[in-house]
Protein backbone atom coordinates (compact mmCIF):
# COMPACT_ATOMS: atom_id res chain seq x y z
CA UNK A 1 0.00 0.00 0.00
CA UNK A 2 0.97 3.52 -0.62
CA UNK A 3 2.05 5.79 2.80
CA UNK A 4 -1.21 8.21 1.49
CA UNK A 5 -3.81 4.93 0.98
CA UNK A 6 -2.60 4.10 5.07
CA UNK A 7 -3.19 7.85 5.44
CA UNK A 8 -6.47 7.24 4.24
CA UNK A 9 -6.95 4.16 5.85
CA UNK A 10 -6.60 5.91 9.36
CA UNK A 11 -8.79 8.53 8.80
CA UNK A 12 -11.91 5.58 7.86
CA UNK A 13 -10.58 4.17 11.32
CA UNK A 14 -11.04 7.61 13.06
CA UNK A 15 -14.33 8.47 11.55
CA UNK A 16 -15.71 5.01 12.95
CA UNK A 17 -14.66 5.86 16.15
CA UNK A 18 -17.17 9.12 16.43
CA UNK A 19 -20.28 7.70 17.00
CA UNK A 20 -18.90 5.13 19.43
CA UNK A 21 -18.47 7.80 22.00
CA UNK A 22 -20.92 8.96 24.03
CA UNK A 23 -21.81 12.77 24.22
CA UNK A 24 -23.19 12.40 27.74
CA UNK A 25 -19.65 11.69 29.55
CA UNK A 26 -18.10 13.87 26.83
CA UNK A 27 -20.54 16.91 28.49
CA UNK A 28 -19.83 15.49 32.31
CA UNK A 29 -16.06 15.85 31.33
CA UNK A 30 -16.73 19.86 29.86
CA UNK A 31 -18.81 20.34 32.70
CA UNK A 32 -16.87 19.04 35.40
CA UNK A 33 -13.07 21.18 34.10
CA UNK A 34 -15.37 24.30 33.57
CA UNK A 35 -16.46 23.87 37.53
CA UNK A 36 -12.54 23.06 38.67
CA UNK A 37 -10.49 25.27 40.07
CA UNK A 38 -7.09 23.65 38.37
CA UNK A 39 -6.91 20.64 36.14
CA UNK A 40 -4.11 18.46 35.95
CA UNK A 41 -3.53 16.01 33.38
CA UNK A 42 -1.06 12.77 32.94
CA UNK A 43 -1.04 9.79 30.88
CA UNK A 44 2.50 7.85 29.83
CA UNK A 45 3.83 7.17 26.66
CA UNK A 46 1.73 8.74 23.64
CA UNK A 47 -1.23 9.24 25.49
CA UNK A 48 0.94 11.40 27.79
CA UNK A 49 2.01 13.94 24.82
CA UNK A 50 -1.80 13.88 24.13
CA UNK A 51 -3.48 14.95 27.40
CA UNK A 52 -0.33 17.39 27.10
CA UNK A 53 -1.15 18.95 23.96
CA UNK A 54 -4.73 19.18 25.78
CA UNK A 55 -3.68 21.28 28.69
CA UNK A 56 -1.95 23.73 26.36
CA UNK A 57 -5.26 24.37 25.24
CA UNK A 58 -7.15 24.55 28.18
CA UNK A 59 -4.38 26.78 28.82
CA UNK A 60 -4.68 28.94 26.28
CA UNK A 61 -8.46 29.02 27.18
CA UNK A 62 -7.44 30.94 30.54
CA UNK A 63 -8.14 27.77 32.36
CA UNK A 64 -5.29 26.90 34.93
CA UNK A 65 -4.14 23.67 33.20
CA UNK A 66 -1.21 21.67 34.66
CA UNK A 67 0.96 18.41 33.01
CA UNK A 68 1.67 16.05 36.45
CA UNK A 69 5.71 15.80 36.46
CA UNK A 70 6.40 19.36 35.37
CA UNK A 71 8.61 21.54 37.16
CA UNK A 72 5.98 24.25 37.90
CA UNK A 73 2.83 21.97 38.38
CA UNK A 74 1.69 22.65 42.13
CA UNK A 75 -0.07 21.10 44.66
CA UNK A 76 -4.00 19.26 43.96
CA UNK A 77 -6.93 20.42 46.32
CA UNK A 78 -10.48 19.32 46.43
CA UNK A 79 -11.61 21.74 43.91
CA UNK A 80 -9.31 20.50 41.93
CA UNK A 81 -9.45 17.65 38.81
CA UNK A 82 -6.93 15.03 37.62
CA UNK A 83 -7.98 14.12 34.17
CA UNK A 84 -5.91 10.76 32.66
CA UNK A 85 -5.63 9.33 29.26
CA UNK A 86 -4.76 5.82 29.28
CA UNK A 87 -6.14 3.66 26.41
CA UNK A 88 -5.46 0.79 29.03
CA UNK A 89 -6.02 2.09 32.63
CA UNK A 90 -3.95 -0.33 34.15
CA UNK A 91 -0.47 1.58 33.46
CA UNK A 92 1.55 1.20 36.63
CA UNK A 93 2.56 4.86 37.37
CA UNK A 94 -1.08 6.26 36.98
CA UNK A 95 -3.17 4.07 39.34
CA UNK A 96 -1.26 5.39 42.33
CA UNK A 97 -1.56 8.79 40.79
CA UNK A 98 -5.26 8.63 40.75
CA UNK A 99 -5.58 6.95 44.07
CA UNK A 100 -3.63 10.29 45.68
CA UNK A 101 -5.88 12.26 44.16
CA UNK A 102 -8.86 10.76 45.14
CA UNK A 103 -7.09 10.25 48.78
CA UNK A 104 -6.83 14.30 48.61
CA UNK A 105 -10.38 14.83 47.97
CA UNK A 106 -10.06 16.11 44.33
CA UNK A 107 -11.58 14.86 41.14
CA UNK A 108 -10.62 12.19 39.09
CA UNK A 109 -11.39 11.72 35.18
CA UNK A 110 -10.63 9.01 32.94
CA UNK A 111 -10.22 8.69 29.38
CA UNK A 112 -9.87 5.23 28.07
CA UNK A 113 -10.87 2.02 26.20
CA UNK A 114 -11.43 0.56 29.34
CA UNK A 115 -14.16 1.85 31.97
CA UNK A 116 -13.76 -1.25 34.05
CA UNK A 117 -10.28 -0.66 34.92
CA UNK A 118 -8.38 -0.42 37.95
CA UNK A 119 -8.27 3.55 36.86
CA UNK A 120 -11.53 3.27 35.94
CA UNK A 121 -12.89 2.37 39.42
CA UNK A 122 -11.34 4.86 40.75
CA UNK A 123 -12.44 7.64 38.48
CA UNK A 124 -15.47 10.05 39.13
CA UNK A 125 -16.10 10.79 35.47
CA UNK A 126 -15.36 8.59 32.77
CA UNK A 127 -15.37 8.84 29.35
CA UNK A 128 -15.01 5.99 26.98
CA UNK A 129 -13.45 5.85 23.79
CA UNK A 130 -12.87 2.92 21.36
CA UNK A 131 -10.03 1.14 20.19
CA UNK A 132 -7.71 -1.01 20.84
CA UNK A 133 -5.36 -1.10 23.66
CA UNK A 134 -1.25 -1.36 23.40
CA UNK A 135 -1.50 -5.23 24.03
CA UNK A 136 -3.90 -6.10 21.09
CA UNK A 137 -3.88 -9.69 21.99
CA UNK A 138 -7.37 -9.66 23.62
CA UNK A 139 -9.02 -7.14 21.81
CA UNK A 140 -12.23 -7.51 20.02
CA UNK A 141 -11.48 -4.08 17.88
CA UNK A 142 -9.96 -4.52 14.14
CA UNK A 143 -7.30 -2.01 13.63
CA UNK A 144 -4.34 -1.93 11.18
CA UNK A 145 -2.21 0.19 13.29
CA UNK A 146 -0.06 -1.08 16.33
CA UNK A 147 -0.75 -1.10 19.81
CA UNK A 148 -2.70 2.09 21.19
CA UNK A 149 -2.25 4.32 18.47
CA UNK A 150 -5.87 4.63 17.05
CA UNK A 151 -7.06 5.51 20.69
CA UNK A 152 -3.71 7.47 20.71
CA UNK A 153 -5.34 9.35 17.83
CA UNK A 154 -8.85 9.22 19.06
CA UNK A 155 -7.57 11.14 22.35
CA UNK A 156 -6.45 14.16 20.56
CA UNK A 157 -9.59 14.60 18.61
CA UNK A 158 -11.67 13.83 21.44
CA UNK A 159 -9.69 16.39 23.23
CA UNK A 160 -9.88 19.31 20.76
CA UNK A 161 -13.91 18.29 19.98
CA UNK A 162 -13.96 19.37 23.87
CA UNK A 163 -11.86 22.09 23.51
CA UNK A 164 -14.14 23.80 21.02
CA UNK A 165 -17.42 22.65 22.79
CA UNK A 166 -16.27 24.54 25.95
CA UNK A 167 -14.73 27.84 23.52
CA UNK A 168 -18.35 27.66 22.31
CA UNK A 169 -19.76 28.01 26.18
CA UNK A 170 -16.79 30.24 26.96
CA UNK A 171 -17.63 32.57 23.67
CA UNK A 172 -13.74 31.90 23.32
CA UNK A 173 -12.13 32.33 19.67
CA UNK A 174 -9.03 31.70 18.23
CA UNK A 175 -7.81 35.54 18.13
CA UNK A 176 -8.76 35.25 22.07
CA UNK A 177 -6.88 32.22 23.04
CA UNK A 178 -3.67 33.20 20.55
CA UNK A 179 -3.19 35.94 23.02
CA UNK A 180 -2.27 33.13 25.28
CA UNK A 181 -0.27 31.65 22.92
CA UNK A 182 3.59 31.23 24.01
CA UNK A 183 5.73 33.84 22.77
CA UNK A 184 8.98 32.70 23.71
CA UNK A 185 9.46 29.92 21.49
O1 LIG B 1 -2.55 4.39 27.25
P1 LIG B 1 -1.95 3.47 28.23
O2 LIG B 1 -2.59 2.12 28.26
O3 LIG B 1 -1.83 4.08 29.62
O4 LIG B 1 -0.49 3.17 27.78
C1 LIG B 1 0.50 4.09 27.57
C2 LIG B 1 1.60 3.40 26.83
O5 LIG B 1 1.14 3.01 25.57
C3 LIG B 1 1.86 3.66 24.55
O6 LIG B 1 1.17 4.86 24.26
C4 LIG B 1 2.10 2.79 23.34
O7 LIG B 1 0.98 2.45 22.64
C5 LIG B 1 3.15 4.02 25.17
O8 LIG B 1 3.70 5.14 24.62
C6 LIG B 1 2.85 4.15 26.64
O9 LIG B 1 3.88 3.60 27.37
Amino acid sequence: MRTIEYQAEIIKELNQTVNLIADEEADKLVDRILRSKKVFVAGAGRSGLMVRAFAMRMMQMGIEAYVVGETVTPNLGKDDLLIIGSGSGETKSLVPMAEKAKSLSGSVAIVTISPESTIGKIADIIVKLPGSPKDQTDSGYKTIQPMGALFEQTLLVFCDAVILKMMDSQKLDSNTMFSRHANLE
